[in-house]
């Protein structure tokens, strides 16, 4: 008998603390030692480190050089770079990606939030335009940019016309007029959309030489496993637009989580020749600019208590609350009406040109508190946002990552209180190596969501409470099931429970206490008004899909 098994026979049942072992286990070799952190060997100054690019050929031995500044970028743009958006160089991604994309390859891009995804397949298509010449393109359709909501959609128009300024090649959104649409060489737009205009023969993509999918994972989630080709999905939409653009149309995916059937996709169309490009940690990955928290508030009034204390503590706004419904949105709408704070609603339930508005009045700092839906939990750039309330625990990994992704205030700006009004300097401040906070409520309703968040939470650095930590670890099933079954929450409100009068009583103290008192206080002293109630619409889900 070896030593080994010796050991092993010893030590049956023994329990040893894992991380405080670890050292130990590692340096005698019990273990194999663990690789260190991808992003933690990354030094701040040497941003061309944890750049992964690799060929899905395997015999391809291509190399694509990194671009190293702006300066090796159309003269025309760099100009727009530095004087328009004011950025100085390029990210991890946008080094790695555009060599790819100028060179015409396919390509699967993943890095985390708020790392510049946008202008790392904005920027070449623009170049490739220029290139090509407004002779060739005249005014066909060059180049389609899809997303799953009509809000992300715009957003990226808005950086591709920032990047175009004064440049011929013209860039639209869907959100724009028929006119704008018909002669641009860049549309922007969801794809259940972009098919409308289809139909209506508004459009012609039969020229389109290039696709990109921004959330990729999203855009080709199957959502209906024993209908693939339902139309209502994204994927099946995705497919139907391909099949209307130039057959040999280049492909660009790009997102901040991967999913298999991202990997299925590119196997399937891209005949092994795509390239992969990861940044940093690969997989689902919490940006580390972010410190997250997770609050336990037992049942739907203890949440709602705890985000009354949140914002009765001061927090520096604005700052983004997730819920899970656009029911839910509207009735903690309805809750903080009279909250004396400016927050704000924004889900499906809202017209277009309202969910626009509040767009435009979080970025420009009117809003507080943005109370919100997963809707616009992926891609949404809402600078200086300092805090993600994820309210309902979201049901996987990927949401978790996308919604906290949504943070992005620069640490040594001076925290505003609520008393403050909020002035802040937005025009120009974005996400990119930004920092913010995180905060999950869970209720007893979300004991399962949180035993599939803990590892990502962990991973990334978060202190969990032991409460949290002692929950049975989750098995892939778990996720599977947690993934596909709703919640049953309670109905939200902040009523004095009448059943038990002693509980009653503490109730209505602790409210009296810390909703009426500040409520007043707040009101008089700034002379507040809530910008906004909800609506109650009923429209279709929560993203941007065919109904
Ligand atoms: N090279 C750069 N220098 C400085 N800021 C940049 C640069 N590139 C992008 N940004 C800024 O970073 C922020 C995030 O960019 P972007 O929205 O493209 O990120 P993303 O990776 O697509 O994020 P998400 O995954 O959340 O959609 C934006 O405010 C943008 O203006």
């Amino acid at each position: 008998m070896d030593y080994d098994s010796i050991f092993k026979k010893l030590t049956r049942g023994a329990r040893f603390d894992r991380t405080k072992y670890r050292e130990d286990a590692e340096n005698l070799g019990i273990i194999p030692k663990k690789a260190p952190k991808l992003e933690e060997n990354i030094p701040e100054n040497d941003p061309k480190k944890g750049i992964f690019v690799t060929n899905m050929n395997i015999d391809d031995d291509t190399k694509y050089p990194l671009l190293s500044d702006f300066n090796e970028v159309n003269k025309a743009i760099k100009n727009n770079l530095k004087e328009v958006l004011r950025w100085e160089n390029p990210t991890r991604i946008q080094m790695a990606a555009i060599p790819i994309l100028r060179a015409g390859e396919n390509c699967v891009c993943t890095a985390a939030t708020g790392s510049g995804k946008t202008g790392a397949f904005m920027i070449p298509v623009i170049e490739k335009l220029l290139k090509v010449g407004k002779k060739n393109v005249k005014d066909t359709i060059f180049t389609i940019v899809l997303s799953p909501s009509r809000e992300l959609a715009e957003q990226i128009g808005g950086v591709g016309r920032a990047l175009a300024r004064g440049l011929w090649p013209k860039i639209s959104d869907t959100s724009q007029s028929d006119k704008n649409i018909q002669s641009c060489h860049v549309l922007c737009g969801t794809p259940n959309r972009i098919i409308n205009m289809l139909d209506s023969k508004e459009l012609d993509l039969s020229k389109c030489q290039m696709i990109v999918l921004d959330e990729c994972d999203k855009m080709l989630e199957i959502t209906n496993k024993l209908n693939p080709d339902d139309p209502k999905s994204f994927s099946a939409q995705v497919n139907l637009l391909r099949s209307q653009c130039a057959d040999n149309h280049q492909m660009g995916l790009f997102s901040a989580t991967m999913s298999g059937s991202v990997e299925k996709f590119g196997h399937a169309n891209f005949n092994n020749q795509g390239v992969t490009v990861a940044i940093g940690k690969s997989g689902n990955a919490v940006n580390q600019n972010v410190s997250q928290k997770v609050i336990y508030c037992g049942n739907e009034r203890g949440k709602l208590l705890a985000l009354r204390e949140f914002i009765k503590d001061g927090f520096r706004p604005p700052a983004i609350l997730f819920t899970e419904t656009k029911e839910r949105c509207q009735r903690i709408m309805g809750e903080l009406l009279y909250d004396g704070i400016n927050a704000m609603s924004l889900c499906a339930a809202k017209s277009n040109a309202d969910r626009q508005k509040v767009i435009q009045a979080t970025r420009v700092g009117k809003v507080w508190l943005l109370i919100t839906t997963d809707v616009a939990s992926r891609g949404l750039d809402l600078p200086m946002t300092s805090t993600v309330i994820n309210y309902d625990c979201p049901n996987s990994v990927t949401d978790y990552v996308h919604r906290v992704g949504r943070r992005g205030f620069k640490p040594h700006l001076s925290i505003f209180r609520l008393k403050s009004i909020c002035l802040i300097p937005l025009k120009r401040c974005g996400r990119y190596n930004r920092s913010g906070h995180a905060i999950t409520f869970f209720s007893d309703a979300d004991r399962d969501r949180i035993r599939i968040l803990r590892g990502v939470m962990v991973q990334s650095g978060a202190e969990l409470p032991q409460s949290v930590m002692n929950l049975a670890k989750a098995d892939l099933n778990d996720k599977k099931r947690v993934k596909t079954q709703k919640v049953e929450r309670e109905e939200l409100q902040t009523k004095v429970p009448r059943k038990n009068p002693i509980a009653a009583k503490k109730f209505k103290n602790r409210m009296t206490k810390m909703a009426i008192v500040d409520r007043k206080r707040i009101r008089k002293q700034n002379n507040l008004k809530v910008l906004e109630g909800g609506n109650d619409a009923e429209d279709g889900g929560e993203w941007e899909t065919a109904e």
